[in-house]
C-alpha cells in the first residue's frame, strides 16, 4: 500500500519534531520477569548468570508472563532484553541512580550480549516481542543501541503485522523516541498504523499518536484522519490528564488543523475531557501549555479560554508561556498574574518591570505605583521610569533592590549581579559583569554561545553585514546577552529575539533596558517555530538580514528550513550557529554542506573554537552566507537526506545534551565526546574550514583524546 505524501517534497524539511525532547514520555515497554531472564540466560550459555544475581536481586518482580523460549539463541536474547528490561526497572523503581544506570558496566554487557544474539537470531514473532522490550528498556535509560534500532528497522512486515497492539504501539513508541529522522522507515510506519487499523485502549492510542506526532507522521495523508477518527471513539474517561494533553497536541501536529472537520470534531472532545480534568485540578504546567496550543491550532478559542479560566490558577511557566504567545495583546496583564507566582522578590520585580515595558505610559505608570507600594524598584526601574517620566516616587530609593533576594535562582542572581556592578545605559560593562557572574565559580557558570572566542567569530561575521539597517533573528534569548552583542555589531539595527522561557524572557528585557537597548531589541516569548509562523505574516518576505541560532542544536536544520519556505530571508542573508560540534549539530552541517554544492550558499564556513574559555574543549561556530546562485526557498527539494549514521549521531548529541541537565558529563567526558562528534562527521567530509584558537597547542592536543561511547 502506498502511502500519499501529504505535503510536496520541498516542504518535508519544515516537518518538526519538536517537543520530544522537552515532552517525550520515556516509552513504556514491557517488562519479563527477571527470575525467568536470569535462568534462560544462564542456560544459553552466554556466561552471565553469576552476574545476573546481583542486577536481578535489585530488579522489583514483574507481573507479566513471558512464555520461554525453546531455541536456545531465542532464549539468549530474551534473557538479554529481559535483563535490560530489570535495569530500566530498577531506574524506574529509583533503586538506582541514572547515572549508574548508564555508566554501569552491567548496562554495557547487557547492550554487547543483545548486539551478540542479535547478529545470529533468525527473526521470528518471539524475536520481535524481545526486541521491543530491549528498545523499550533502553529508550526508558535514554542510551541508544543502534545494533536495536537497525534489526527494528529492518523486521520483515509480515512480523510487524503479527505483533499485538501492545507490542506494536511499544515497539513504535520506543524508537520514537530516538527522534532519528529516517523518512524512509517513517513511510513504513506510517502505512502499518494505516494498515493494521487502530483498535487500541485509550493509553495506548495515546501512545501512538504521541509517536506518530513525534515521527512527523501526519505528512503522510491517510495517518491523521486514522487517528482522528480513532480518538473520537474512544473513551476519553479512561485517559489520564498526561494522555489526554499529548493526545491533543499529537492531534494537532499531525491534522491539517485548518481543513479536517473529524480532526476538529475529536480535537474539541479531548479539549471538554481536559477542561473536566482541569475542574479536578489535574491539568497544569506543561500538559495544560500542549491543550491551549492544540485548542487554538484548531481555532477552538472558546474551549481554550474556558479551560484558561478553570486551570489558570496552576499554570506554570510552560502554560504562561503559550498564553503569551497567543495573546500579544495582554501580555502586561498575563505578566501581571505571572508576577504573582513569583516567589523570590528579584525574580517579581523583573516580571513587573517586564509588564511595564510591554505598557502603555498610562498602564506602565500603574504598573510602577504598584512596584513602589511593594518597594520592589531595581535599577531598571529607574531607568524606565525616566524614559517614561513617570511622576511615581520609587521604592526602595535609587539605584532600587540590587540583590535577587535568598534562594533565588542562578540566572535571576546572573541578572541583578549584572545591575549591582555595571553602568545603567553602558551595554559593555553590563555584559562584562554577566561574564564575570559566569566565570565567578564553576556552580554560577551560564551558557553563553557568543562569549569569548567564539563571541569573537561570530561580532566579526556579524559586523560585516552590509545592509544598513538590518533586521537580525535570533533563536535562544536566555538572558540577552548575545542579543546585545548581535545589536551592538549591527548599528541601526532591529534584533527579534525568541525565547520561550516567560520567566527568563523577562529577565532578559530587563538586562536589555539596563544596557540601554530596548529601542533595538524586541523580545517575543513563545516557541521559536510558532513565532516565526507569526512573524512570517507580519513581517515582509525577504526582511531578515541576520540569522542567529543557539537554542536546540537538534532542530536548527528545521528551524532553518522553516524560514527558508517562509520566505522572510534577504538574498544576501547571513546565517550563523553555535555549537555545531559541542553537543553537536551534525544534520544542519550536513544540510549546510549539500545546500553550499547545491548552489544555494555562497559561502559555508565552520570555524574550530574552544568552547566558552574551556581549554580542551571543541566547538564550531557555522557561518552560512547567501548570494548564491539558487534561491534559498528551495533547499528542501535539493538537499538530500542525511546518511544515518549522522542520524544517528545526531541522536547520540541529543542524548549527551539530556545527561548533561542529569549531571552525567563532566568536562573530561565532553572534552572527549566532541572529540568523537568532530571524527563521525569528517566521515562525510564535514571538516573545519578555519580555526580560531588563541592556542594551536590546545586544539591539537584536543583532537587526540579519544572517547568511550555511552551508547552502543
Ligand atoms: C544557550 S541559551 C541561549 C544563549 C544566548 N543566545 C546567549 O548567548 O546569551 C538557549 C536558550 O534557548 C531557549 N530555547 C530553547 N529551545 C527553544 C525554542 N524551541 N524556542 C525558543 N527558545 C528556545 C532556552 O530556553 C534558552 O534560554
Amino acid at each position: 500500500m502506498a502511502l500519499v505524501l501529504r505535503q510536496p517534497f520541498a516542504l518535508r524539511l519544515g516537518v518538526r519534531f519538536r517537543l520530544v525532547e522537552l515532552r517525550a514520555p520515556l516509552a513504556a515497554g514491557p517488562a519479563g520477569s527477571a527470575h525467568r531472564g536470569a535462568a534462560a540466560l544462564a542456560s544459553c550459555g552466554l556466561g552471565v548468570g553469576c552476574r545476573l544475581t546481583r542486577l536481578t536481586r535489585l530488579a522489583r518482580p514483574r507481573r507479566r508472563q513471558v512464555a520461554t523460549r525453546r531455541d536456545p539463541m531465542e532464549a539468549g536474547f530474551q534473557a538479554a532484553a529481559n535483563l535490560a528490561a530489570n535495569l530500566a526497572a530498577n531506574l524506574a523503581a529509583d533503586a538506582r541512580k541514572t547515572a549508574e544506570v548508564t555508566l554501569d558496566p552491567a548496562t554495557a554487557r547487557c547492550a554487547e550480549e543483545l548486539q551478540a544474539a542479535l547478529e545470529k537470531l533468525p527473526r521470528s514473532l518471539a524475536m520481535a516481542e524481545d526486541l521491543t522490550l530491549a528498545l523499550g528498556a533502553f529508550s526508558r535509560m535514554k542510551i541508544l543501541h543502534r545494533g536495536l534500532l537497525d534489526a527494528l528497522k529492518d523486521l520483515p512486515r509480515e512480523l510487524w503485522l503479527k505483533l499485538g497492539p501492545g507490542t506494536f504501539v511499544q515497539a513504535v513508541a520506543a524508537y520514537a523516541s530516538f527522534q532519528l529522522e529516517d523518512a524512509e522507515f517513517n513511510q513504513v510506519l506510517a502505512e502499518l498504523i494505516v494498515t493494521r487499523g487502530l483498535k487500541l485502549r485509550g493509553p495506548e492510542l495515546a501512545s501512538l499518536g504521541f509517536a506518530a506526532a513525534s515521527l512527523g507522521l501526519g505528512r503522510f495523508e491517510e495517518v491523521a484522519p486514522s487517528l482522528a477518527e480513532a480518538y473520537g471513539e474512544v473513551d476519553l474517561r479512561s485517559l489520564s490528564a498526561y494522555d489526554l494533553s499529548r493526545s491533543c497536541w499529537s492531534l494537532a501536529r499531525l491534522a491539517d488543523t485548518t481543513n479536517s472537520a473529524t480532526a476538529a470534531a475529536s480535537a474539541k472532545r479531548l479539549g471538554q475531557a481536559a477542561l473536566a480534568q482541569a475542574k479536578r485540578g489535574k491539568l497544569f504546567g506543561l500538559s495544560l501549555s500542549q491543550v491551549l496550543w492544540a485548542l487554538h491550532r484548531f481555532g477552538l478559542e472558546e474551549e481554550a479560554e474556558k479551560l484558561w479560566q478553570e486551570a489558570q490558577g496552576r499554570a506554570g511557566r510552560d502554560a504562561f508561556g503559550e498564553k503569551l504567545r497567543q495573546s500579544s495583546g495582554d501580555s502586561a496583564r498575563l505578566l501581571l498574574r505571572m508576577a504573582e507566582n513569583c516567589e523570590s522578590p528579584g525574580l517579581k520585580a523583573a516580571v513587573l518591570n517586564a509588564a511595564a515595558l510591554k505598557s502603555e505610559p498610562k498602564a506602565a505608570e500603574a504598573i510602577l505605583r504598584q512596584m513602589a507600594d511593594q518597594e520592589l524598584w531595581t535599577p531598571v526601574t529607574y531607568r524606565l521610569a525616566d524614559r517614561l517620566k513617570s511622576q511615581v516616587q520609587g521604592a526602595p530609593p535609587a539605584p532600587g533592590l540590587r540583590e535577587a533576594g535568598r534562594g533565588s535562582h542562578k540566572y535571576v542572581r546572573a541578572l541583578y549581579s549584572a545591575l549591582s556592578r555595571a553602568q545603567p545605559g553602558d551595554a559593555t560593562s553590563a555584559l562584562k559583569a554577566l561574564e564575570r557572574f559566569s566565570q565567578s565559580s564553576p556552580r554560577a557558570w551560564l551558557k553563553f554561545g557568543a562569549a569569548d572566542e567564539k563571541g569573537k567569530v561570530l561580532e566579526e561575521a556579524w559586523r560585516s553585514v552590509k545592509a544598513p539597517k538590518a533586521t537580525a533573528l535570533e533563536f535562544g534569548t536566555f538572558l540577552g546577552y548575545s542579543a546585545v552583542k548581535l545589536a551592538r555589531s549591527l548599528p541601526n539595527s532591529r534584533v527579534v529575539t525568541l525565547e520561550m522561557d516567560p520567566e527568563v524572557a523577562c529577565l532578559a528585557m530587563n538586562f536589555i533596558e539596563f544596557a540601554g537597548l530596548s529601542h533595538a531589541i524586541d523580545v517575543r516569548i513563545g516557541q521559536c517555530e510558532d513565532l516565526v509562523d507569526q512573524l512570517s505574516e507580519e513581517l515582509t518576505p525577504g526582511s531578515i538580514d541576520v540569522v542567529y541560532m543557539d537554542h536546540n542544536q537538534m532542530t536548527y536544520h528545521h528551524d532553518l528550513a522553516q524560514l527558508q519556505q517562509s520566505r522572510l530571508l534577504a538574498p544576501e542573508v547571513l546565517f550563523a550557529a553555535t555549537q555545531g560540534l559541542k553537543p553537536g549539530a551534525p544534520l544542519l552541517l550536513w544540510h549546510l554542506a549539500q545546500a553550499q554544492k547545491a548552489g544555494l550558499w555562497a559561502d559555508v564556513e565552520f570555524v574550530s573554537c574552544p568552547d566558552c574559555g574551556l581549554k580542551l574543549m571543541e566547538d564550531w561556530v557555522v557561518l552560512a552566507r547567501g548570494g548564491a546562485t539558487r534561491s534559498l526557498k528551495r533547499s528542501g527539494g535539493i538537499v538530500s537526506p542525511a546518511p544515518r549514521e549522522l542520524q544517528l549521531l545526531a541522536a547520540e548529541c541529543n542524548l549527551m545534551r539530556w545527561r548533561t541537565t542529569r549531571g552525567l558529563v563532566d568536562e573530561t567526558r565532553w572534552n572527549q565526546f566532541v572529540q568523537y562528534v568532530r571524527r563521525s562527521v569528517e566521515h562525510f567530509g564535514l571538516t573545519s574550514t578555519r580555526h580560531a584558537w588563541p592556542d594551536e597547542k590546545n586544539r591539537v592536543a584536543a583532537r587526540r583524546l579519544q572517547y568511550t561511547r555511552l551508547d552502543y
